[in-house]
């Protein structure tokens, strides 16, 4: 991998790599871009199998929460962590997070933690002993603690705006969706929708998530048959690029009109949203659809947490995607591109102001 050429692609600021041998941690943290404040985003917890996977994995989802915050209106630019998960390390989780803690001290705000895949606000309480650069905890005086029910409630009304797009009514009543991933949001999203009268098929890697999902009254169904079965939507809740070029045939063939879904970094490659527009597809924009859990968190920095501001902002995810429909429809372009060009409009004005001479800029982190 040509480090530099790949942060040159996308214009991304700083790639830390963080090791420590006591506690085997291996951590790289990616700031994207910090043109509308300091970078936040979660730390993902997960087994890579080279390297480079999760360089990339980092890299991509950096750069996805730059796109999530402007697009969302937040004071916050994009960055993303990826702890390499070594299932042999017999390290206590306390000894590896409060490791990853103090690299992120020393970052000194220009990047700020969160929860994702792998971690809670257990692992952010950990974070929370060495930096205050952490949001989503359980113990900070002013948090907002788990994100995920934030994140599950967007994504519920952004597939309710993308369900009226495609079927004519936003009503879930009725209408067969999988779920891909029922773990933090894909669990809330599935009761969600069984409560609106929905059936959910529900598939996961692991025997916990399924047999949760099943007692919640989900169908279930096998990670490699989920597309065999005939469904209205498709939920993706687990890890990125799931819209690829092997699963758009079967989604195809699934009849599967929307894609709404928690996931980060759906799209395998950018053609992937072109191709859903040409088979006539609905497409949420992952990170307009599943921005509610920073939502919440970027509500911490003001103040202190306020449940029902934080609310209103994520219930606002509804117009978004209808925003983004029409700006897709207006300009003739797929709703991936539509999203960007709303996201990347903010960035270009604010990056103006920001030749302006300030001796100490304020920002999000110190009101
Ligand atoms: N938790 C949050 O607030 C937010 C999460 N997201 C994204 O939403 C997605 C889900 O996040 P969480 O629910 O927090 O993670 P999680 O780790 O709690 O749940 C993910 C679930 O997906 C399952 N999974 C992984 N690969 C799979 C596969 N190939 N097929 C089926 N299941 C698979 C895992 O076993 C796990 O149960 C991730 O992409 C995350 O980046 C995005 C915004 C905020
Ligand atoms: O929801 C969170 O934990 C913080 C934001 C984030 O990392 C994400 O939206 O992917």
């Amino acid at each position: 991998m040509e480090i530099f050429k790949s942060m040159g692609e996308y214009d991304y600021e700083q790639l830390v790599f963080m090791q420590d041998e006591e506690t085997g941690l291996k951590a790289i943290t990616c700031i994207h871009d910090t043109t509308l404040g300091p970078s936040l985003g979660g730390t993902r917890y997960w087994t890579y199998e080279k390297e480079e996977d999760a360089i990339e994995d980092a890299m991509r989802l950096a750069r996805g929460m730059t796109y999530k915050a402007a697009a969302s209106g937040l004071p916050l630019g994009g960055g993303k962590t990826v702890i390499i998960k070594d299932p042999a390390n017999q390290v206590s989780q306390e000894a590896l997070f409060r490791a990853f803690g103090r690299f992120v001290e020393g970052l000194n705000g220009r990047y700020i933690t969160a929860a994702d895949v792998g971690t809670t606000t257990v692992e952010m309480d950990y974070i929370y002993q060495e930096t205050n650069y952490v949001a989503g905890t359980g113990l900070k005086p002013g948090t907002s603690g788990n994100p995920s029910p934030s994140t599950a409630h967007g994504v519920y009304v952004g597939m309710k705006a993308a369900a009226k797009k495609a079927f004519g009514t936003d009503s879930l009543e009725g209408k067969t969706i999988i779920i891909e991933g029922v773990g933090k949001v894909g669990y809330l999203l599935a009761e969600a929708a069984l409560e609106e009268g929905a059936k959910v098929c529900a598939t996961d890697l692991f025997n916990g998530p399924i047999e949760r999902a099943r007692d919640l009254g989900c169908d279930i169904v096998d990670a490699n048959e989920m597309f065999e079965m005939q469904a209205d939507i498709y939920a993706p809740c687990a890890l990125g690029a799931s819209i690829n070029d092997d699963s758009l045939e079967k989604i195809k063939k699934a009849g599967i009109k929307v894609i709404a879904g928690a996931a980060n970094n759906q799209l395998a490659e950018p053609r992937h949203g072109d191709k859903l527009e040409e088979m006539g597809l609905v497409y949420a924009p992952d990170y307009i659809l599943n921005a509610g859990g920073l939502i919440q968190v970027a509500d911490e920095f003001n103040g202190g947490y306020n449940a029902a501001r934080a609310r209103m902002s994520v219930d606002r995810i509804y117009d978004q995607i209808e925003k983004v429909f029409k700006i897709a429809e207006r300009d003739g372009i797929p709703t991936y591109k539509a999203a960007d060009a709303l996201a990347e409009e903010r960035i270009k004005a604010i990056r103006n102001t920001r030749s302006i001479f300030t001796q100490n800029g304020k920002s999000i982190i110190n009101r």
